[in-house]
């Protein structure tokens, strides 16, 4: 499809232009008059328009496609050239020739609130450049099943009762959790931790179930703490009880993850109720939290901000009995910065073990020394740095260490890598075609009913999540606007009312977390679609995770890092990476949602064209198979199969008005729907602020990757104008400034990883009660981030980020 770059404002492929415009209503002598004015090939001279031919212009407009009110619209007949889709300065032949013969219509509150000059609706198809010959090579899909590595272990040997766990608390695993035998990490966890009092790092994949790893010897030894020595509990009184004392402190770095955690120990505790589990992680008043301390607790799940404020300000926490602390996530503890606090609650744990509060009496079986457990997937320079503040002569438990060192893997950074059994894939996305293929890769996963139940979309910041969220969730195109002849006539017309129709769905989006995605659901198929970010309310953080976990219906959760470590979430049948994410790392934590505990799972990542397809080099790095089932996708092929089908409202499936010949439907499905968000953006103020600001942090996002990863991700080569149509936008990228862009919770408090770069108002750092994580940002970061693009972008102040 050639764009002509000249005269219209949006190409359309030959085969969809109709031979006239398609004119209805009213009586026959205007709908001839407004028929002649709509196929009129060249307007009058530019710069003379008239009122007299303005009036014609909207007349025929308003009777030709049904529009309402004719002051509602603005006659643009632009002056100069129209901005050609790839932004190449116009050559002089172009300069001199290239006269719109189309008028424009916008609506006159885009001139009145925005000031912007222009809109430019390009072609989905055109200017888009292509793949490098790096991603040309494409993966083979692996035809044989690979073996799960996270998966529990087959071996007759390795069931629970083998490994030392005591028959009742086995039995509970196999007959309440469906937890028949162990995982490989469990299995070399349970024997070292029930028989040594040695320290220990649990090192293993995602999804290999370290949480149980950590929890079943230490359940069972508190267990064994009510044991008489000469056999069965007899009767309540020599069991532990919530004053027996503190015996265990299990710390992780986010909200989310401590929630987590406890409602598996709560689960575990279903056959020892005896043991008291708590849980303290801020988010609601301090004063219940020192109530439940107060009370007495057995087991404490805890973040470490607010253990450490306990610690000094709790005179009931009682730590002195405490034999056995664990570090899980280890990587992030030390990425959010929690260095400080963990140092200090283990030497207030280490001084009041020593000084014991006078009159208390130990339990006799309570182990002489404490063990503290340190728990991650990588082992990183920083989790080295923890295990030295907090191990002693630890033990390392790594599932297939054996294995590794057979196959040669020497270093133990190279050993975190995604489960076996989880298939890869790398879509090649050109800047425009973003949206729509990400629109496209969904609608296709969704399509047979029941074949994909959960997946996750990783956004970069917080600011995206919410615009394309509220694009999922938007109400579909009405009839009237999609029935429209635009393609006909050659014009992208923006009929936009002045009640903006769409006001309720986008102020609606700004509180809801979840909601019905009409664009992805069929009638037999609804498609939920849900967000999560660091920016949103705990209580709605909390209650969408809920939501989403316990979903019967397909969902979609759109979401930044936030979401990507440790939790557990089931039934994910899908990743995808919608922006790579910023180190290798996190990219392994993201994709390790899905194909967990042995499952099944997919991942995608979108690259665009050109130094990002160099990223695939990271993707092998993450793999056992160094990368050989590794499969890649083109735009279009991705297009054509999410788009093969009619949605409910589509033009060219339901409706009938343009029919594209040749087979090459989906095109004109993939163009509907991308020109519909573009309807939807420009329908309202609120849209459209979202839009552009979920663009602008994006494109600070960008620079924030590490920087061993950072020439893959050249801002430079980036092409804003492209990237803003994948927000719907029309503008120019340099008029794309939104007033007061949301501080961020970054902005006024101080970051506090120093090894976390992402950026955009994402949610992952502090919190201000208690210093739990919800930002990840970091001040070093953005620093970094603002001077890269001051560097790069020519017009950095089109994007206020100074
Ligand atoms: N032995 C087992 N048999 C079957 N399922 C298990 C077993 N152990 C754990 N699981 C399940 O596997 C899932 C992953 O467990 P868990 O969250 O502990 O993994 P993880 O290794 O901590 O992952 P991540 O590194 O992503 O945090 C959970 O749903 C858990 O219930």
């Amino acid at each position: 499809m050639a764009d002509d770059g000249m005269l219209l404002n949006f190409s359309v492929p030959d085969s969809l232009k109709a031979p006239s415009a398609k004119v209805t209503g009213g009586a026959w002598r205007e709908r001839k008059r407004a028929q002649k004015a709509a196929n009129r090939s060249k307007p009058r001279a530019p710069g003379n328009a008239n009122s007299t031919q303005i009036g014609d212009r909207r007349h025929a407009l308003r009777d030709g496609y049904g529009v309402a009110n004719e002051e509602d619209y603005e006659y643009i007949i632009p002056s100069k050239r129209q901005r050609l889709d790839d932004d190449r300065p116009a050559s002089p032949q172009e300069r001199t020739t290239s006269q719109p013969s189309h008028p424009t219509y916008r609506p006159k509150s885009q001139t009145q609130s925005n000031g912007t000059p222009k809109q430019i609706v390009s072609s989905l198809f055109t200017y888009n450049p292509k793949s490098t010959n790096q991603a040309k090579e494409r993966g083979e899909e692996n035809a044989d099943p690979i073996e799960p590595s996270n998966a529990p272990l087959t071996d007759e040997m390795a069931t629970f009762v083998s490994l030392g766990l005591s028959i009742p608390l086995a039995a509970h695993l196999i007959k309440k959790m469906a937890v028949n035998a162990p995982t490989a990490i469990q299995k070399a966890a349970i024997t070292q931790l029930l028989q040594e009092d040695t320290d220990a790092f649990i090192q293993a994949e995602t999804g290999s179930g370290k949480t149980l790893a950590y929890l079943l010897p230490i359940v069972q030894r508190i267990m064994a703490l009510s044991t008489p020595t000469d056999g069965e509990v007899k009767d309540m009184s020599d069991k532990v009880h919530r004053d027996s004392g503190l015996f265990a402190i299990i710390l992780a770095p986010t909200r989310e993850l401590s929630k987590q955690i406890a409602v598996v120990l709560e689960g575990l505790l279903g056959c020892a109720n005896w043991i008291v589990p708590g849980i303290v992680i801020g988010g609601e008043k301090k004063k219940s939290e020192k109530a439940r301390l107060r009370k007495g607790l057995n087991i404490l799940v805890a973040t470490p901000g607010r253990l450490a404020d306990h610690l000094e300000h709790t005179e009931a926490l009682d730590v002195s009995n405490v034999r056995w602390l664990v570090l899980d996530e280890g990587d992030r503890l030390m990425e959010l910065g929690f260095e400080e606090e963990l140092q200090k609650i283990i030497s207030v744990l280490n001084l009041r073990m020593k000084s014991k509060k006078p009159g208390s009496v130990a339990n006799p079986r309570l182990p002489a020394k404490r063990t503290t457990v340190l728990c991650s997937a990588t082992m990183k320079m920083d989790v080295e740095k923890l295990g030295q503040i907090s191990l002693k002569d630890a033990a390392h438990i790594q599932a297939d260490l054996a294995e590794k060192r057979l196959e040669g893997e020497t270093t133990e950074e190279d050993a975190f890598s995604a489960p076996a059994q989880l298939k890869q894939s790398y879509a090649v996305v050109p800047a425009k075609m973003r949206l729509v293929t990400l629109a496209a890769v969904l609608k296709r996963a969704f399509s047979r009913k029941g074949a994909v139940m959960k997946t996750i979309v990783f956004i970069a910041c917080a600011d995206a999540v919410d615009f394309h969220f509220s694009a999922l969730i938007r109400p579909e195109d009405d009839p009237v606007d999609s029935n429209s002849s635009d393609a006909e006539a050659g014009v992208i017309t923006t009929k936009i009312p002045k009640s903006t129709k769409a006001t309720s769905s986008s102020s609606l989006a700004d509180t809801l977390t979840s909601a019905p995605s009409p664009s992805l659901s069929s009638p037999d198929n609804e498609i939920k679609a849900f967000r999560l970010h660091g920016s949103l309310p705990q209580s709605s953080r909390t209650s969408t995770l809920q939501a989403f976990s316990k979903s019967t219906t397909p969902s979609v959760l759109l979401c930044t890092d936030v979401a990507s470590r440790g939790l557990d979430l089931p039934n994910v049948d899908f990743v995808i990476e919608y922006d790579p994410a910023f180190s290798r790392d996190e990219h392994l934590h993201r994709i390790g949602r899905t194909a967990r505990a042995g499952r099944d799972g997919r991942a995608m990542v979108f690259l665009m064209p050109g130094c990002e397809e160099g990223y695939v080099e990271i993707l092998r790095q993450g793999r056992r198979d160094a990368g050989v089932h590794i499969t890649s996708h083109d735009a279009n092929d991705l297009l054509k199969r999410g788009f093969e089908r009619a949605g409910p409202s589509s033009r060219s499936g339901h409706t009938g008005v343009v029919k594209a010949v040749g087979g090459r439907e989906w095109e004109t499905r993939a163009t509907d729907f991308q020109l519909g968000v573009e309807r939807w953006v420009l329908a309202s103020p609120v849209v459209l602020e979202r839009a552009r600001r979920g663009f602008q942090s994006w494109v600070r996002a960008y620079a924030t990757h590490i920087s061993a990863e950072r020439r893959f991700f050249d801002i430079k080569a980036l092409h804003l104008g492209h990237l803003a149509k994948a927000f719907g936008l029309r503008d120019r990228p340099g008029e794309i400034r939104v007033p007061g862009m949301r501080p961020g919770k970054d902005q006024h408090k101080e970051g506090r990883g120093k090894g976390t770069k992402r950026s955009g108002g994402d949610g992952d750092g502090m919190d201000e009660d208690d210093g739990v994580p919800e930002i990840t940002d970091a001040e070093q970061a953005k620093r970094l981030m603002r001077a890269k693009a001051r560097m790069n972008m020519s017009g950095a102040s089109e994007f206020n980020l100074g």
